[in-house]
Order: structure tokens, then C-alpha cells, then sequence
């Protein structure tokens, strides 16, 4: 297929657009592009992937060093009055890829129970979990670090597909890894051992899979796209241009799309016969349907834009997740990943070494090998008045393990040896919301989380910040670990200590879902229904993070390429293809 980045050089006619090239929907184009009579057309706000900026994107150990570059959308909320005021960066991807092209690699699908939840919300059994096995397991494989450190008996074959996405787990085992794992086997009732949290029960510690194969990031554009544009004529992708509008052909029918390439630059506008599939993400996609006229009436008319359809949940029920890091001085006789970090010429030469061949230190993930995901214990006050998780295969809250200092926004790494533990509350009860503040494409919504607008939110982590002192306070760390460093060991001193260190440090998990989310057809409220179709309009369907109904209690861009996997299906089976 063509590559295009001006829009005056597209000149055919597309069944398919797809707005956003990012995870979802480069899955999208890829999987319809397999149809041979029909023609797509992705259009992505940001630039190729493999130009000046491949390294970043494609080294495991660059992963988080995207953020704040030209890759990146660079958002921030707006102050958060439950954080002490402050302001929460919000990176997203702006490249092809998306956010898989920058995330963290982490591939954590979800639970079983998060599907059913999913099947409930939409009141359509074909999103369950046993319902979605065949896509779950065409979406990814798991593959071999590569050093061929074999991974017997730290995950579970079964369920591992033959899917584009690569996964697996580290190269690089550290005394850190073999303690927690070993903690699991001194107390297995406290902290069960979990071979596989990608088999439909994610309590308990586990290995951790990230989307790395052939020492090289695995994400959207490279194990989708590309292989589709590289091999196919019929799709085609147009970069480096912003979709600004979706436009009406009939009345509520939107199969017509709007872009430029800056607030000044010329508009094309570009028409599916077909459909519109727009996957923007979590904040492109309700802005990108408020700016069209399909939102909450009120506030599209305080704008001046004319109201297409009163939709009063786009771009609310934002659910992300707050993550927080504790840490630890180890003895300096262990060996963690602190000095490496401290040490520019190891770095360089880990970079040279996977310049070479994707090999060393470079080429996997390494700063989290294991994680646990928990649950508060059945009897805990905290609920009391209902259990805010999709159910008991769903945890609570993650104890993510760091062979290093996880440095919180404001914090520095001081010299010396350290692990960390950031915990992620995994299912908030919070809602925020995402709104837009201009009639321009080009000027950033305004975001907000509203972390720890409940009180559940606040005393959920203060459990966790105590379950993550338990752990790392066991026989199996005497001896390895000195004690909590300075910060955290005051937070530890009482729970209002806690809670004055989680509203200082707290940060975003980048995990924004709901802003445009899936509902019963008979539902009232919500914005798509079980097909993901815009409900009350022709044409429009979305497919990216937005449509999640909740925060999924794991890693989003599993259940993000699961259900894009589903609906590119769903797609073909409305136009018999
Ligand atoms: C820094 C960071 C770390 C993360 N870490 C992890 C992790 O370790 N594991 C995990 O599972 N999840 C992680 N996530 C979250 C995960 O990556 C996302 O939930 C997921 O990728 C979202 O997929 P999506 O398809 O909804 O959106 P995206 O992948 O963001 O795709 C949206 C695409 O649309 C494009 N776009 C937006 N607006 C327009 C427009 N108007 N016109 C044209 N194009 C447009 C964007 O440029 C982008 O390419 C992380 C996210 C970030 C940002």
C-alpha cells in the first residue's frame, strides 16, 4: 500500500477510513485490509514509526523515554484537588503504533470476570471471556527472551496463542525476582504463586509478560501494519495529518471525515462508503465526536458547535489509575539495577551491543520481571458497601516489583542500591472526565482523572501501601534488604503520614479508559452499543480504549487489541465480507 503524508496526494476512493493508527486501530487495518476487494485508508496524526526515531520506539530498555517528544501528545490534567493541586502529564502516542509505541510494554490481559463485566455492561455474552478465546489467542504469541533463558514453569503455554503481538518474560532473572517468587513458596496462603495471569485468573504473584520478541518492543505498527502495507494494495496510510471533524453525508450519517495538518494548513475532507471506524484513543475520541456535534448538548452550544446528537457520556466515566512508588535500600553486596542506571558507559554500551544485533541487556525488559496482583481481603470495611472489582479473578490493587528507585514525580534517584514497589489501584471507583475547551482540533482537551474522589480510592491504596510493607518485611528479604528509604519509611510511620505521601507523589498510570463507552442497546446512556456502533447514528463505529465501560484491573492494551481483534470480525460480518 501507499504511504502518504500530505492528504492533496490521496486520490482514491476507500470503503474503510480509520481514524488513528494507534493500537486499535492498526489491528483494525490490518485484519480488513485481508479482504482483497475492499479498500482502507488509515489516517494517523503523527509520523511513521521506523524514521529518526525506531530506537526509542523498538528498544525495551528506551521504553518510557518517549515520553515528552515529538512522539508523544504531551497532554496534562488539569489540577487535581485530591493531589495537593497539581498537574498529571497525560502522554499518549503520536506516531504509527500509538500508545504501543511508547507504553511500557506491559501485557497483562485482564481477568475473566473483566470480560463478563464487559458482556453485562454491553448485555451481548459474545465479549465474555470464554466467548473471546479465539481472538485472545489470535492476537499474541509468547516467544523466548533472547538469550533463550528457558521460562518452564513461569507461564502457562495454554494460554499463549500464535497472534502478530510478541510477548515474553525477562532475560535478566535478579535476586529481587527470586525473592518475590520465593516469598510465594515460604507463604503461599498470604501470597499465592500465579503461573499465568493471562489465563483468565490474574490473583496472586506472577512472572511478567511484556510485548517484547526478537529483543525488539512489539506493538501495533509492527505486527500489524506493516505487514498488511507491505504486502497489500489496499491499504493505504495517510501520517502526519489530523483528522479535525467528522463530517455528516446524510442526516445522522457520519461516513465523511475532515483533516488539515495544522490550524492554518488547507482541510481535505475524505469519504468511506462504508464506514467511519474512529479509534483515537481515550482523549482523541471524545474530542474528536465533540467536535462534531455528538456530545453533551450544553456544553458543544457553549462552544458554537452545532448539536448533532445530545450524547451526555462522551467524554465522561473516565476511569484511570493512580500509581505510586515505595522503595528500599538493598545491601550493597546484592546485585540490582541501580548502578546500572547511574552508569552512562553501561548504558551506552548495552545500546551498542542491541545496535549490533537486538541482543544484551537492552534487548528485554528488565526493570519489572514480577508483579502481583491482589485483592483486599474479604473482610476488609473498605467493602462494605460493595466490591468495586469485576470479581474474585480481579485484584484490587498491583505491587509491581522494580530492581531500582522508582522515583515519583518530584523525587530523585539518590545514589546507592534500591528496589521499589509502585502500586497501581487497580480498580477506582473515581470518575473523571475529558472535555474540550476550543472549537479547534488543534487545541488540547482538557483532562481529568479526579483521582481519590472517594473515599474508597484513598483507603484502597493506604491498604495496598500496608500490604506492600508486609511483603518486602518477611524472612525471605532479611539479610538483602537494609530498610524502607527515608520518604518512605516516614509514610509507613501511621496511615495520615500515607496518606500526606500519596497525595504528594501520587501519579497517572497512563491507563485512561471510558470516555466513550459501550452500553446495552436498550441503555440510555453509554455511546456505542455491542457492535460498537455510535448509537442513534449511521456509519460510526469505535474501536479503541475509549469504549472500555471500566478500568480494566491489569494492563489496557491487551483487552484494547482483544476487543480490536473481535470488532475488526464484527465488521466484516455487517458488510458480508
Ligand atoms: C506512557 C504510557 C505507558 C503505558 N504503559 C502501558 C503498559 O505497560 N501496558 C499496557 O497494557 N498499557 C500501557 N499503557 C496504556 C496503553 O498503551 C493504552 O491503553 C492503549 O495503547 C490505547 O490504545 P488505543 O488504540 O485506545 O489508543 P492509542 O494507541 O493511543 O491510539 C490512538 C491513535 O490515534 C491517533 N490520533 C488521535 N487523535 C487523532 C486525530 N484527531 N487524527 C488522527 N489521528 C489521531 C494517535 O496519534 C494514536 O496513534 C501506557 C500508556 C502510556 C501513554
Amino acid at each position: 500500500g501507499n504511504i502518504y503524508t500530505s492528504p492533496a496526494q490521496v486520490t482514491k476512493k476507500y470503503d474503510f477510513i480509520v481514524v488513528g493508527g494507534g493500537t486499535a486501530g492498526g489491528v483494525i487495518a490490518a485484519r480488513l485490509s485481508e479482504i482483497a476487494t475492499v479498500q482502507v485508508l488509515v489516517i494517523e496524526a503523527g509520523g511513521l514509526d521506523n524514521t529518526t526515531f525506531f530506537d526509542l520506539i523498538y528498544t525495551p530498555l528506551l521504553a518510557g523515554n518517549a515520553i515528552g517528544t515529538e512522539i508523544d501528545w504531551n497532554y496534562s490534567s488539569v489540577a487535581q484537588p485530591e493531589l495537593d493541586g497539581r498537574v498529571i502529564g497525560y502522554p499518549r502516542g503520536k506516531v504509527l503504533g500509538g500508545s504501543s509505541a511508547i507504553n511500557n510494554m506491559i501485557y497483562a490481559r485482564g481477568s475473566s470476570d473483566e470480560y463478563n463485566r464487559l458482556a453485562s455492561a454491553s448485555g451481548n455474552t459474545a465479549w465474555s471471556w470464554s466467548n473471546l478465546k479465539s481472538y485472545i489467542l489470535k492476537n499474541e504469541q509468547h516467544t523466548s527472551p533472547w538469550n533463550n533463558r528457558s521460562n518452564a514453569g513461569e507461564y502457562n503455554p495454554a494460554w499463549h496463542g500464535t497472534g502478530p503481538l510478541l510477548t515474553g518474560l525477562t532475560a535478566d532473572v535478579f535476586d529481587l525476582d527470586n525473592r518475590v517468587i520465593s516469598n510465594t513458596k515460604t507463604f503461599p496462603s498470604t501470597y499465592p504463586f500465579n503461573l499465568d495471569p493471562n489465563s483468565g485468573n490474574m490473583v496472586g504473584i506472577s512472572w511478567l509478560e511484556t510485548t517484547v520478541g526478537n529483543g525488539m518492543r512489539s506493538n501495533s505498527a509492527s505486527a500489524y501494519v506493516h505487514p498488511a502495507l507491505n504486502t497489500r494494495s489496499n491499504l493505504d496510510i495517510l501520517v502526519g495529518t489530523q483528522a479535525t471533524k467528522l463530517v455528516q453525508t446524510a442526516p445522522k450519517t457520519f461516513r465523511g471525515v475532515q483533516v488539515a495538518q495544522g490550524t492554518c494548513a488547507p482541510t481535505y475532507t475524505f469519504t468511506a462508503s462504508k464506514e467511519i471506524i474512529l479509534s483515537a484513543g481515550a482523549i482523541g475520541t471524545p474530542q474528536l465526536l465533540m467536535l462534531s456535534g455528538i456530545g453533551p448538548a450544553t456544553e458543544l452550544e457553549a462552544l458554537g458547535i452545532p448539536v448533532v446528537l445530545n450524547v451526555p457520556d462522551v467524554g465522561r466515566n473516565m476511569q484511570d489509575q493512580p500509581i505510586l512508588g515505595f522503595q528500599w535500600q538493598v545491601d550493597p553486596s546484592f546485585t540490582t539495577l541501580s548502578p546500572f542506571f547511574a552508569n552512562e558507559t553501561a548504558i551506552g554500551a548495552a545500546l551498542a551491543e542491541w545496535g549490533q544485533d537486538h541482543s544484551g541487556f537492552a534487548a528485554g525488559n528488565t526493570v519489572v520481571n514480577t508483579i502481583g496482583f491482589l485483592r483486599l481481603p474479604n473482610s476488609s470495611s473498605l467493602l462494605s458497601s460493595g466490591d468495586p472489582s469485576a470479581g474474585p479473578s480481579s485484584p484490587h490493587f498491583q505491587l509491581a516489583f522494580l530492581g531500582l528507585f522508582y522515583a515519583n514525580p518530584g523525587q530523585t534517584s539518590p545514589a546507592g542500591n534500591y528496589n521499589s514497589i509502585a502500586i497501581v489501584l487497580q480498580s477506582p471507583t473515581s470518575r473523571g472526565s475529558v472535555n474540550i475547551t476550543s472549537n479547534s482540533a488543534f487545541v488540547a482537551p482538557s483532562i481529568d482523572p479526579n483521582f481519590f474522589a472517594t473515599p474508597f480510592d484513598m483507603g484502597a491504596m493506604i491498604a495496598a501501601a500496608r500490604t506492600a510493607e508486609a511483603f518486602f518485611s518477611t524472612s525471605v528479604f532479611d539479610g538483602y534488604l537494609i530498610g524502607p528509604a527515608a520518604e518512605t519509611a516516614a509514610a509507613f510511620a501511621s496511615d495520615e503520614a500515607l496518606e500526606a505521601y500519596i497525595r504528594t507523589y501520587t501519579n497517572s498510570i497512563k491507563h485512561p479508559v471510558g470516555t466513550a463507552r459501550i452500553s446495552k442497546n436498550t441503555d440510555a446512556t453509554g455511546v456505542v452499543g455491542p457492535t460498537l456502533l455510535v448509537k442513534g447514528l449511521t456509519g460510526l463505529r469505535i474501536v479503541d480504549a475509549s469504549v472500555l465501560p471500566y478500568a480494566p484491573a491489569s494492563f489496557p492494551q491487551g483487552e484494547v487489541y482483544i476487543i480490536a481483534e473481535r470488532a475488526a470480525d464484527l465488521i466484516k460480518s455487517a458488510w458480508n465480507l
